[in-house]
C-alpha cells in the first residue's frame, strides 16, 4: 500500500538548500547621533525561493539590502553578523570578507542587484546593447562579440523586449522597457540571487504587473532565488513564497506568505494587513496569481 503526502511547491521551495544565510547582522550610521538602522536580522534564502521583505518607509529594508551586497557606503557599517553565500558549486563564501576583486567578481554573477528606479540609471549616450554588452564583458573573459551579442539578445528576449532594441537608447524606450532592461542586465551573468529593491515602484500598475508575473515566470524558469523589497504587502502576498516584515531595524516575523496572510503571529503584520482595504474589506477575498500554491500529488 503506498501513502501520499501533498507538498506545495511553496513547501519544496522553502525546505530546499539555501542559498544564502544573513545571521544577526546588524548596520550602525556611524552620524553624529549613531543610527541603528539594521539590528539582529537574520534569515535564510532558499535556492529559487522568493522572499518578500516588507515594511513601511524607513524601516531598514534598503540598509539591509545593501549590507548585504556589501553596497552600504559609509557612515553605513555593519557592526557585526555574518553573510553566507552557498555557490552551486558547493563552496561557501563569507560576503562580508570579500575584498577587491574577489567582490567585484561576486557581484553580478553570484549576486545582482535591481536598484529602486534603476531605470534611471542607464547611460544616456550608449546604446542599450553597448551597455548590456560592457557588463558582460567585465565578468567574461575570452567571449568573442557574436556570442557576446547572442547572449545580450537572449536576455532581453526573456525579460519580454525586442531584441532589436540593442540598437536603442534609453530615451527611446517607455519606463518599463526601460526597467526591463535593467532586469536583463541584472540577469545577464545568471546569478544565484537577485535583490530587487522596489523595482516596479515608479510604473503605473498595468507594467508593474506584467514585470512581475515574468519575474516569476524567470524565476520558475531559470531557478534563481530572489529577495524582493517592497512596502506594498498585496503585492509581496501574490508573488513571495515567503515573506520577512520588518519594524524598526528588526525582523519582526518571516513566514510562508500564506501562513503571514491567514494567520499572522505579530501585531504589527496583522497592523499592515488590516492597513490595505483590498486585504480587510468585506469583498477581500485574496486571489494568488502566482504559479506558486497549487498542492501537488507526491508518492
Ligand atoms: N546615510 C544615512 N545616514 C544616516 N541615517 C540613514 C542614512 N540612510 C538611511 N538612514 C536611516 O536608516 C534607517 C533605515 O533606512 P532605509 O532606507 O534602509 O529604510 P527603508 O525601509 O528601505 O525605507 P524606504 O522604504 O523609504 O526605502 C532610517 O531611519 C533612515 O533614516
Amino acid at each position: 500500500m503506498s501513502t501520499t503526502t501533498t507538498v506545495t511547491p511553496q513547501q519544496r521551495r522553502t525546505a530546499r538548500e539555501p542559498v544564502l544565510s544573513v545571521r544577526d547582522v546588524t548596520v550602525v550610521y556611524e552620524t553624529e547621533r549613531p543610527v541603528t538602522a539594521v539590528e539582529g536580522a537574520s534569515f535564510e534564502l532558499g535556492r529559487g525561493e522568493i522572499l518578500g521583505l516588507a515594511g513601511e518607509s524607513g524601516c531598514g529594508k534598503t540598509t539591509l539590502a545593501y549590507a548585504v551586497n556589501r553596497l552600504h557606503l559609509p557612515p553605513a557599517r555593519i557592526a557585526s553578523g555574518s553573510v553566507t553565500f552557498h555557490d552551486r558549486s558547493g563552496e561557501n563564501v563569507d560576503v562580508l570578507a570579500l575584498q577587491d576583486e574577489a567582490l567585484r567578481r561576486f557581484r553580478w554573477s553570484k549576486l545582482s542587484m535591481v536598484f529602486q528606479g534603476a531605470m534611471n540609471a542607464l547611460n544616456p549616450v550608449r546604446t542599450i546593447g553597448a551597455q548590456l554588452d560592457d557588463t558582460l564583458r567585465a565578468h567574461t573573459s575570452g567571449t568573442d562579440r557574436h556570442t557576446r551579442r547572442e547572449r545580450c539578445a537572449d536576455v532581453l528576449v526573456r525579460v519580454g523586449v525586442d531584441p532589436l532594441r540593442l540598437r536603442s537608447y534609453p530615451h527611446e524606450l517607455s519606463g518599463g522597457m526601460r526597467q526591463r532592461v535593467m532586469i536583463a542586465m541584472a540577469m545577464l551573468l545568471e546569478p544565484q540571487i537577485m535583490i530587487m529593491d522596489e523595482p516596479t515602484t515608479a510604473l503605473d500598475v498595468v507594467v508593474q504587473r506584467d514585470i512581475l508575473r515574468e519575474i516569476v515566470r524567470l524565476r520558475d524558469e531559470l531557478d534563481f532565488a530572489v529577495v524582493f523589497i517592497t512596502h506594498d504587502l498585496p503585492l509581496l502576498l501574490e508573488i513571495s513564497d515567503r515573506i520577512a516584515v520588518m519594524k524598526g531595524g528588526r525582523i519582526v516575523e518571516l513566514d510562508a506568505a500564506r501562513t503571514l496572510y491567514t494567520a499572522a503571529r505579530h501585531p504589527y503584520t496583522r497592523k499592515l494587513l488590516g492597513s490595505f482595504p483590498s486585504l480587510s474589506g468585506d469583498r477581500g477575498a485574496f486571489i494568488r496569481t502566482g504559479a506558486v500554491d497549487e498542492p501537488e500529488e507526491l508518492p
